[in-house]
């Protein structure tokens, strides 16, 4: 929660991390986007998530899903199908994760993946088909798809998957992206925030003092605050695939 609200802070989006089921719906009333992470799951918290999502359904507003540790134990996996069938706009996961959404055979390595993007290309596209959703794998190249066309981001760095909760947090910048963006562009959205994540990724490791996780850390979120729009155009890698 404290790297994903701070990354939200730093690119100029108001986060607030609620999960009571007393006040979940009213949060969302007052929202411009929700973020369902499933990282951290109870029955209750799992409740609320049920709760939200059909709240910002039913006011039309923007919800992306992040399926962590999808695949890892029976409980995760039902949890993560029963939000799918709640129709997120936009689906963000690691390539084992979104193999293990889309039922085929993934070796899942707890909140980690064990896959490259581009082997879980097809399971993205299965699950944008049949939910109607935009789906995001991470990984060396991002991909985005609405089921038929495919965007590649290829920005960030390795290093990225030696901090905690980078993968939650490009799915929380994605969720701002989309209170940001018109209705319909959702993929461009998705792909714009995996974009600006890793150049952000990628100036903190060059203005880092060591190449380390922990400073890998605090450079994201300086570069997140201080990329400027020329930075982010002429460093963002983006190709239709
Ligand atoms: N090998 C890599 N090279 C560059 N960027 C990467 C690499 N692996 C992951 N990333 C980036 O790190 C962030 C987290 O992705 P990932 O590690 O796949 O998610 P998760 O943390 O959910 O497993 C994303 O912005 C992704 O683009
Ligand atoms: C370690 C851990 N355990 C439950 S959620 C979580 C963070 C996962 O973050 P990410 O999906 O970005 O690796
Ligand atoms: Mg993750």
């Amino acid at each position: 929660m404290d790297i994903m609200a701070n990354v939200l802070l730093a690119a100029g989006a108001s986060p607030a991390m609620a999960h009571a089921l007393d006040e979940v719906q009213d949060f969302v009333a007052i929202s411009s986007a929700l973020l369902i992470n499933m990282g951290t799951l109870s029955s209750d918290w799992v409740a609320s998530k049920k709760l939200a999502a059909a709240k910002a359904v039913a006011l039309g507003k923007p919800w992306v899903l992040d399926p962590v540790g999808c695949g890892a134990t029976p409980y995760r996996t039902a949890a993560c199908l029963h939000m799918l069938q709640l129709k997120p706009t936009v689906v963000r996961g690691n390539a084992s994760e979104i193999l293990a959404l889309a039922g085929a055979a993934a070796s899942v390595k707890g909140v980690d993946s064990t896959a490259a993007s581009h082997e879980a290309l097809d399971a993205a596209k299965k699950i944008a088909q049949q939910y109607g959703c935009i789906v995001a794998v991470s990984g060396a190249t991002d991909l985005v798809t609405d089921g038929s066309r495919v965007v590649g981001v290829s920005n960030g760095t390795a290093l990225l998957t030696q901090i905690t909760a980078t993968g939650c947090s490009v799915t929380a910048l994605i969720a701002a992206f989309l209170a940001a963006a018109p209705e319909g562009a959702a993929l461009q959205a998705a792909a714009a925030a995996l974009a600006v994540f890793g150049l952000a990724g990628e100036v903190g490791l060059a203005n880092a003092p060591r190449p380390g996780p922990g400073s890998l850390r605090v450079g994201l979120l300086d570069a997140l605050h201080l990329l400027g729009e020329a930075e982010v155009v002429a460093g963002v890698n983006l190709s239709e695939q």
